[in-house]
């Protein structure tokens, strides 16, 4: 089976799906979120893995735009990474990496380290790359410029790179949710490399009826009485104007055929837009 994830080699993204897939699949990279969820609708791989929120700097934007608005796929599996982010120069400058110009990383990676940025090279710039494993292998080709890298250890291994500072995350619990995703609701992704098992959640996008007082209180009550139990809620601009915002919503249980369609029909009565994004195991993976 060929499995796409947000390449290069080495980026965290790779590092969960070698957890969860083991050796059994063959682990194709692609270089930006949307392509690898294209590569799963052009039938080059049967499922793909992207991140999609990350405990300190949040929801990665672009996989919860194209899942709502682009792409007709599900999610049909979580995991749940740890994120160490080390510090890394190109081997031919460790004994003066002080005099590094600028910092080049995915945003997420730069944004879970700003305090130690700040504190410790406050005269640097930052350059945004598709994700930790691009940024490393750029400056592996790249050893006349100044510039270091924040990725994972595998990254420093993989691009012959050195650390010259481990774990600069600025908050201790760092994790990444990364999602499986394919385009039948139903696929049942399989634990054969047995990860621990965290339960199951379901996903639904929720749009509101226009300017009615109370419509956000009422879709909550729907949820509410059911017990049925909302592990996020977040919103995100429906991309019709200004002001104009949809519910994105995790309810920590499996789709089932009473409680969870019994409140779609309600949100669906009360002229709510309801889109089913996936009902999925999740897992958590070891560092
Ligand atoms: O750049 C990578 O290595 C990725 O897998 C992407 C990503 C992200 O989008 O959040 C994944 C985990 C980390 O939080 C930092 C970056």
């Amino acid at each position: 089976m060929k499995v796409g994830y947000l390449g290069p080699r080495a980026t965290f993204t790779h590092l969960a799906v070698a957890k969860f897939f083991g050796s059994n699949v063959e682990l194709i990279p692609y270089a930006t979120i949307p392509s690898s969820m294209d590569a799963v609708e052009k039938e080059e791989v049967y499922v793909t893995v992207v991140p999609l929120e990350n405990a300190l700097e949040g929801s990665v934007n672009l996989t919860l735009d194209y899942l709502i608005h682009e792409t007709p796929l599900y999610i049909v599996g979580e995991l749940i990474a740890p994120i160490e982010q080390h510090l890394m120069v190109h081997p031919d400058r460790k004994d003066h990496w002080g005099e590094i110009e600028k910092v080049y990383s995915h945003p997420h990676a730069i944004a879970q380290c700003h305090k130690f940025l700040h504190q410790h090279l406050p005269h640097v710039t930052y350059e945004y790359a598709t994700s930790t494993g691009a940024a490393a292998k750029y400056i592996s080709e790249h050893p006349s410029e100044k510039v270091a890298v924040i990725a994972n250890e595998l990254a420093a291994k993989e691009y012959q790179l050195h650390i010259v500072k481990r774990n600069i995350h600025d908050y201790q619990h760092n994790h990444t949710r990364f999602v499986m995703l394919h385009p039948n609701k139903d696929y049942e992704v399989k634990n054969n490399e047995r990860l621990q098992s965290l339960g199951y959640k379901t996903t639904l996008v929720v749009t509101l009826p226009s300017n009615r007082a109370g419509s956000l209180h009422q879709v909550l009550s729907a949820f509410a009485w059911r017990k049925l139990n909302m592990s996020k809620i977040e919103s995100r601009p429906m991309k019709t104007g200004l002001g104009n915002y949809l519910f994105i919503i995790d309810i920590d249980m499996k789709m089932d055929e009473v409680l969870i369609p019994g409140a779609i029909a309600e949100l669906e009565a009360l002229g709510c837009g309801v889109k089913f994004l996936g009902s999925y195991p999740s897992f958590q993976t070891s560092s």
